[in-house]
């Protein structure tokens, strides 16, 4: 099977690494046409990659097409290629806020098998999280079977398209939020004499920790941090100012403006 890359950005690679780590796909199988050839050829050749000469090119060659460009430039993507689409190719967008609908309507078929997915860069270890939703063209084989390519990068969750907003701002986007928190827990860490490195391990390896703990599933995440606080202890001393400072707040209202910025992008 060949599966084709239409942009190779950040969210492509991060992709194409984890399934080559786990070898779902051998380097020749993989597709890749951007916007700029020095940039794709240059990333075929130092993986092994296949570089195509057009978007055009990875529809023809390939049995299913990502499409790993920008929200904005989707459309015009779609454009180039509609002629050489059919109902024989899988077409996977992961541009974020385009509805299943909207693509469709650019494609002017309805006959398109299309899947909506919304990865985070953390597949690039395997330990990522995709949401997914497809149109009524995907048979259950070929849903069942484009699932398992992505369970190997991680976790994956089928849900309404409805939620992929509030799915943008948990998954898609929060890897960002969570490492400018270790980030700002390191900067503290140099602040009182570490250094940066070595705060970065310790906070990355605390987060990391009680990531696994939380999905360990025994006990609620705000029971966990009752069983950190001692009484009259620095946890407690800690969290209190934390909350002072708007923690709680300045996260709902990040998340708040990630959902409403998914959804302006309809
Ligand atoms: N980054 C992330 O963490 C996540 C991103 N996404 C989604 O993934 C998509 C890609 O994002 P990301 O990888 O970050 O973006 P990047 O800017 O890193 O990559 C975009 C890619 O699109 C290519 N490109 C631009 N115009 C065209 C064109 N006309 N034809 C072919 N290729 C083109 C660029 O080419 P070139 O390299 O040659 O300039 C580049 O390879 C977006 O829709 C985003 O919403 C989803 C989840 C997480
Ligand atoms: O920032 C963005 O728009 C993309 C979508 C999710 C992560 N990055």
């Amino acid at each position: 099977m060949k599966i084709g890359f239409i942009g190779v950005g950040n969210m492509a690679k991060s992709i194409i690494t984890g399934w080559l780590t786990k070898k779902v796909f051998e380097p020749g199988d993989i597709l890749v046409h951007s916007a700029h050839r020095n940039n794709y050829e240059e990333y075929a050749q130092k993986t092994g990659v296949i570089a195509c000469t057009s978007n055009a090119a990875v529809v023809e060659k390939a049995d299913i097409v990502l499409l790993a460009v920008k929200p904005f430039v989707l459309a015009s993507v779609i454009d180039e290629i509609r002629d050489v689409t059919t109902g024989k190719k899988l077409i996977i967008s992961m541009a974020s806020g385009v509805s299943l609908e909207e693509i469709a309507t650019q494609f002017k078929s309805k006959k398109i098998p299309t899947i909506r997915i919304m990865p985070n860069v953390n597949v690039e270890i395997n330990e990522g999280m995709t949401a997914f939703v497809r149109n009524d063209a995907v048979s259950d084989i070929i849903y069942g079977q484009t699932k398992s390519l992505f369970d190997s990068l991680g976790r994956t969750l089928e849900i309404p398209e409805k939620d992929f907003s509030i799915f943008v701002a948990l998954a898609g986007s929060s890897p960002a939020y969570i490492y400018y928190f270790i980030d700002a827990m390191a900067r503290s860490g140099v602040k009182y004499g570490l250094t940066k490195k070595q705060a970065t391990e310790i906070s990355a390896q605390a987060v990391l920790g009680s990531a696994q703990k939380v999905l360990a599933g025994t006990k609620s995440p705000m029971d966990m941090v009752d069983d950190v606080c001692s009484p009259g202890g620095t946890t407690i001393a800690g969290l209190l100012a934390m909350e002072e400072a708007g923690f709680m707040t300045a996260v709902v209202k990040g998340i708040d403006a990630t959902v409403l910025k998914d959804q302006a992008t309809h």
